[in-house]
């Protein structure tokens, strides 16, 4: 049988740092990839007994390719879904790369003891945004990319929003966490049609994931 007969899911992962664990949870769940995918530059791969077509995205694109129903379900950080309010389901939470996205500063009064408007350096503008506004804080959101705890120690920010896992990055930069956020593990997300029209399928995965996930706690 040709092996798009046999696929019931296209699952997206995000690519990067969640990969390795997203991985290891699969093989876990009995779902295992082809390891001619090892070293290679393959976007697409299906598991060894054809059920289930992987397609390998950066973290931010995995909600759209679920929201739009090309995947019928996706790994990704609950960071990426609160920044993206993609309209998915969350069926399940994986517990993988578990961290928290916070505002830190050099020190606290750099937060509370602004008086003008708050220069946030972040990758995350919309969570930003909405933990400030709850607060009634007035910000200038200052969006970078990457290695954003230079910011505040560059004087291009007065406090940043963004994960922390160890506190390492923080430490040795001299910033500190001022304020949590929000809780982030990989969570499964799922299109809102495919979990009705390929129900079974579904339940089948979440249900393994979630022994997966149980035995990796
Ligand atoms: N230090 C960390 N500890 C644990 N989990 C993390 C950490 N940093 C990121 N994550 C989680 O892993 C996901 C992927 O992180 P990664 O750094 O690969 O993403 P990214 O930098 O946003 O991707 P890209 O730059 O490739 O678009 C994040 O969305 C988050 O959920
Ligand atoms: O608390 P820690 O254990 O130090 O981890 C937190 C760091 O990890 C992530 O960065 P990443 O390495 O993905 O680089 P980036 O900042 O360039 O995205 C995150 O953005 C923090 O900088």
């Amino acid at each position: 049988m040709e092996r798009e007969e046999l696929t019931k899911l296209t699952i997206a992962l995000a690519k990067g740092r969640m990969q390795e664990e997203a991985q290891r949870l699969l093989l876990r769940a009995g779902i295992e990839l082809d390891e001619t995918l090892n070293g290679s530059r393959r976007l697409t791969a299906y598991d060894r007994r054809g059920r289930y077509r992987l397609v390998f995205v950066k973290p931010a694109d995995v909600p759209v390719y679920v929201e739009h129903g090309i995947a019928d379900c996706g790994i990704v950080g609950r960071d990426v879904l609160m920044e993206a309010e993609a309209d998915v389901l969350q069926p399940l939470d994986l517990g993988i790369n578990r961290c928290r996205i916070a505002v830190a500063a050099k020190g606290p009064d750099d937060v509370t003891r602004n008086l003008g408007m708050l220069r946030v350096a972040t990758k995350y503008p919309r969570i930003a945004a909405a933990h400030f506004g709850r607060r009634g804080i007035p910000v200038e959101i200052i969006e970078l990319a990457g290695s954003v705890e230079l910011a505040p120690v560059l004087g291009l920010s007065d406090c940043i929003v963004d994960l922390v896992e160890t506190g390492r990055t923080l430490a040795e930069n001299g910033l500190q966490v001022v304020e949590v956020i929000a809780e982030s593990t990989g969570r499964l997300v799922a299109n809102r049609a495919s979990y009705q029209l390929k129900a079974e399928a579904m339940a089948e995965l979440i249900a393994a994931l979630g022994r997966a996930s149980e035995r990796e706690g």
